[in-house]
C-alpha cells in the first residue's frame, strides 16, 4: 500500500466514516482514555437502522446542539452539545422529527425532553461534527460502549478519533493541492483559468478562477464565493450569489485580473439538502438566520481556511476582498492572509431576496 502520512489517514478515516453516516450506518467515535460513543445519524433513524443500532449497545441517548436544543426548549447550560434521554415511547419517527423541523407540522412534538445531566466532552461534539462533515442534520443517536475494539471487529464498524473529527476542517485545509488546471474561457471574462485543488485523500474539492495575470507583487482584486447550487446554477432569485458570482467575473475582468475562489461550502457550510430545509422553514415564515438554527446548525458554519491555503498555494499573501460580510475579512485574515481593502459587492435587491438581504445586514452584520 502507498505510503500515507498521519494527515491523510486521519482524513481517509473520516471520509470513511462520513460515507456510513451517510447510508445511515453506525459508527464509533474515541479518544484517548478509552471510552467511546457508538453514533448513528437521527435522520436516519428507522426501525432497521435502530434495530442494528440497540443490538450492539444499551443506554442510548440523543444528542442536539444547543441550538436544536434551546428550539425544542431544552436548557443547554451554556454548552454547545446536550444529551437528550430516549424513553420508551420515543419511536424512530419521533427520532428523525427531534432532528429535522421541517417535519413540526406533520409530526407533533411530543416532549417535554430529558436533558441528561452530563458535561459536554469532545466525544460528544466530535458525534455533532461528524454529522455535520457527513452534511447531515446536526442530531446522532449515541451510546457509550465499553469495549469498542471487539465491536468494531466483530460488526466491521469504522472507528475515528475525536480530536482528530474536531480538528477536521484544519487537516483538511492544509492537506489541499492542486490537482488539474486549464484554460476555460467564461461569457464574463476570457482571459480565464480555472484550478482545482483537492485535500489528498479525496473530499471536498474547491476551484479557483484565475482572471488574467495578475500580479503577484500587488494585492489583487478578489471574491470569495460559497457554492450555491440554487443561486449559481438555476438562478433562484431567493439570494443575490448568481449575480454576485457573475459579477465578481466581470469586475475583476474590467479591473484587469485577479481571483475568484469558488468553495464547495453550499449553504453556508451545511450542504444542499439542509439547505433546502432551511428554504422549507423560510416558506414557514423564519428567516434566513433563525432556520440555520432551528435546523441545529449555527448562523454560518464555513471557516475560510481552504480560501486561505488555496491563495497561497496560488502565490497570494494579500488581497483586495470583494464582499459585504466582515466575517470574510476576519476569516481570511485570521489564516494568514492580508485584505488590504474590502471592496462592496452589492446588488438590488429583487421581491424574493428583500428580506434576505435585509436580514443580513440586520442580523449577520453585512454592511449593505
Ligand atoms: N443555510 C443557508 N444558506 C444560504 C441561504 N441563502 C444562501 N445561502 C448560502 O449562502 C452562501 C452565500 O454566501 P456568499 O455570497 O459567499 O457570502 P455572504 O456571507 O453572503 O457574503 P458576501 O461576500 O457579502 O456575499 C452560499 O453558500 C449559499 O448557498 C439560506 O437561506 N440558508
Ligand atoms: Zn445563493
Amino acid at each position: 500500500m502507498k505510503h500515507m502520512d498521519t494527515d491523510e489517514k486521519r482524513l481517509l478515516s473520516l471520509e470513511r466514516a462520513c460515507g456510513d453516516l451517510r447510508r445511515g450506518h453506525p459508527v464509533v467515535v474515541c479518544d484517548s482514555s478509552g471510552k467511546s460513543l457508538l453514533v448513528l445519524p437521527a435522520e436516519h433513524a428507522n426501525t432497521a437502522t435502530l434495530g442494528f443500532f440497540d443490538g450492539l449497545a444499551s443506554e442510548s441517548f440523543i444528542l442536539l446542539t444547543s441550538n436544536r436544543a434551546l428550539t425544542l426548549k431544552v436548557a443547554s447550560k451554556g454548552w454547545s452539545v446536550v444529551r437528550i434521554a430516549r424513553p420508551q415511547w420515543m419511536q424512530a419517527n419521533d427520532i428523525v422529527a427531534l432532528a429535522d423541523p421541517t417535519l413540526d407540522l406533520a409530526t407533533p412534538m411530543k416532549g417535554p425532553f430529558q436533558r441528561l445531566e452530563h458535561k459536554e466532552t469532545d466525544l460528544d461534539k466530535a458525534a455533532i461534527k461528524l454529522a455535520k462533515w457527513a452534511h447531515l442534520l446536526p442530531a446522532v443517536v449515541a451510546a457509550e460502549i465499553a469495549d469498542a475494539k471487539a465491536l468494531v471487529s466483530k460488526h466491521g464498524l469504522l472507528e475515528v478519533f475525536a480530536p482528530d473529527v474536531l480538528a477536521a476542517d484544519m487537516t483538511q485545509a492544509s492537506a489541499l493541492k492542486e490537482v488539474a488546471s486549464a484554460r476555460v474561457p467564461l461569457a464574463g471574462s476570457e482571459n480565464t483559468r480555472l484550478v482545482s485543488f483537492r485535500p489528498q485523500t479525496g473530499g471536498v474539492e474547491h476551484i479557483a478562477i484565475v482572471i488574467g495575470e495578475p500580479s503577484r507583487r500587488t494585492p489583487p482584486l478578489m471574491r470569495i464565493h460559497s457554492e450555491c447550487f440554487t443561486g449559481d446554477l438555476l438562478g433562484s432569485l431567493k439570494c443575490d450569489c448568481g449575480e454576485q458570482l457573475r459579477g465578481a467575473i466581470r469586475a475583476i475582468d474590467a479591473a484587469g485580473g485577479g481571483v475568484l475562489l469558488y468553495l464547495a461550502q453550499e449553504g453556508r457550510g451545511i450542504g444542499l439538502i439542509s439547505k433546502l430545509k432551511a428554504y422549507a422553514l423560510q416558506d414557514q415564515g423564519y428567516d434566513t438566520v433563525d432556520a440555520n438554527t432551528r435546523l441545529g446548525f449555527d448562523v454560518d458554519e464555513r471557516i475560510f481556511a481552504p480560501a486561505a491555503e488555496m491563495l497561497k498555494l496560488l502565490g497570494f499573501t494579500s488581497v483586495r476582498l470583494m464582499t459585504n460580510n466582515p466575517n470574510k475579512v476576519e476569516g481570511l485574515e485570521r489564516y494568514g492572509i492580508k485584505v488590504v481593502e474590502r471592496v462592496a459587492h452589492a446588488f438590488p435587491p429583487n421581491p424574493h431576496n428583500e428580506m434576505y438581504l435585509a436580514t443580513k445586514k440586520i442580523k449577520t452584520g453585512h454592511i449593505l
